[in-house]
């Protein structure tokens, strides 16, 4: 039997092979394993000898006070250990992409939620839950990090005009797909299935009652673990969605619950997520006259234009430029911060916070 195959249900490929032999932690006795659930000092592991338990050795868990990397779920890292016995984490293979937040705290910081994922789907009720600026505020960080949005909107049976609802997000998702679905009435299925293909990973984000765990259980179909112990949570009155887990679909795609985000603060890797997710914005910016342009009061501003003719809605362009400030803040919070670092030689975790980082509660917007 392919030694493999575990790891390939779980996304390992040629193309990981090759990044594991240049990432040189191919030495030794060691092995590729991808984290498939954190559980903070412990983390589960799939190998090429099945699922077991490992800890970050101590080696690494001191440079993460440099470098603040410590493996998430999705990530694949190498491990040492005999079968049967706890495995030693030693490093991770360089991420291909990643979800992820500015972490609660008075640090600027990353919250990893989950590493190399191909897609990230987010789900919005087409019911009550429809807001257009917290969908663009997902596809961002989607883009922010190199993952490929697809929104889905769930409970199409509330909704009586599908059709149009589809068209107003389209407006706002430029390049995006968007799909419709009911799982109570199961419609929409196959759509939902060309985005489950095997060997991919996808993760799954969106307001708590959106649907997702329904969403789940109907892709997984009847009598599947998962199933039942969404439903224990659910009586118990708990977000199912707090604990982040990886598991595999029938359809052959790896799926990554994230948990609740009901604070979403924007976290830019540098892949310029707001000019893909705003790309239409940017494009009329080069139009304006002055190439600062703030698109508020200026004379010859194409943007300003866009709005009185009507081809482009206020509200988009107000959460592009507070989205847009969130992100310059951060960009100074961190050149300080840099700036610091290397004017002292203490490590990063021991920095005073200067700054108390304010709170968006983005839910509300
Ligand atoms: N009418 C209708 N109701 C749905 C559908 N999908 C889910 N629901 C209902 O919406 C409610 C919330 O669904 P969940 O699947 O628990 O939502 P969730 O996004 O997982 O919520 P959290 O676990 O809190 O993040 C439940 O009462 C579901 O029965 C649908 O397609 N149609
Ligand atoms: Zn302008």
């Amino acid at each position: 039997m392919n030694l493999h195959n575990h790891m390939e249900k779980y996304g390992w490929s040629a193309k990981w092979q090759e990044l594991w032999q240049q990432s040189g932690l191919d030495e030794q006795m060691r092995k590729p394993a991808r984290i498939i659930a954190d559980h903070g000092q412990l983390q589960r592991l799939i190998t090429t000898e099945g699922e077991c338990w490992g800890r970050v050795s101590g080696r690494m868990r001191h440079d993460n006070l440099e470098t603040g990397t410590l493996p998430a779920v999705g990530d694949w890292v190498a491990i040492t250990g005999q079968s049967g016995e706890e495995a030693i984490i030693h490093g991770i293979i360089p991420r291909q992409s990643r979800i992820s937040r500015q972490a609660a705290g008075p640090i600027t910081k990353e919250q990893l939620i989950a590493a190399n994922v191909d897609t990230l789907l987010v789900v919005a009720a087409l019911n009550h839950d429809f807001n257009l600026r917290r969908l663009e505020r997902y596809i961002m960080m989607a883009w922010n990090g190199g993952v490929r949005p697809v929104i889905i909107l769930s409970k199409s049976d509330l909704c009586t005009d599908v059709e149009e609802k589809i068209a107003m997000v389209e407006g706002i998702a430029p390049g995006i797909e968007v799909l419709a679905l009911s799982a109570i009435e199961d419609q929409g299925k196959a759509l939902l299935e060309t985005y489950l293909q095997p060997g991919t990973t996808v993760a799954l984000t969106g307001s708590s009652g959106s649907g997702k765990s329904t969403m789940v259980n109907w892709m997984m179909g009847e009598n599947v673990q998962l199933t039942q112990s969404v439903r224990e949570d659910d009586s118990r009155g708990r977000h199912t969605t707090t604990h982040r887990e990886m598991f595999v679909l029938p359809q052959g795609a790896v799926l990554i619950d994230t948990p609740g985000m009901r604070e979403l603060n924007l976290w830019d890797e540098g892949n310029d997520g707001l000019s893909q997710a705003f790309n239409e914005i940017e494009q009329l910016a080069a139009e304006c006259r002055f190439v600062d342009c703030s698109h508020t009061r200026e004379a010859g501003c194409a943007v300003k234009e866009a709005i009185q003719n009507g081809s482009l809605d206020e509200k988009r362009l107000n959460n592009y430029l507070k989205m847009q400030k969130e992100l310059q803040f951060q960009q100074r919070k961190e050149a300080v911060a840099s700036k610091r670092r290397t004017a002292t030689s203490k490590p990063v975790s021991s920095r005073k916070p200067k700054h108390s980082r304010s709170v968006i509660d983005w839910e509300e917007a």
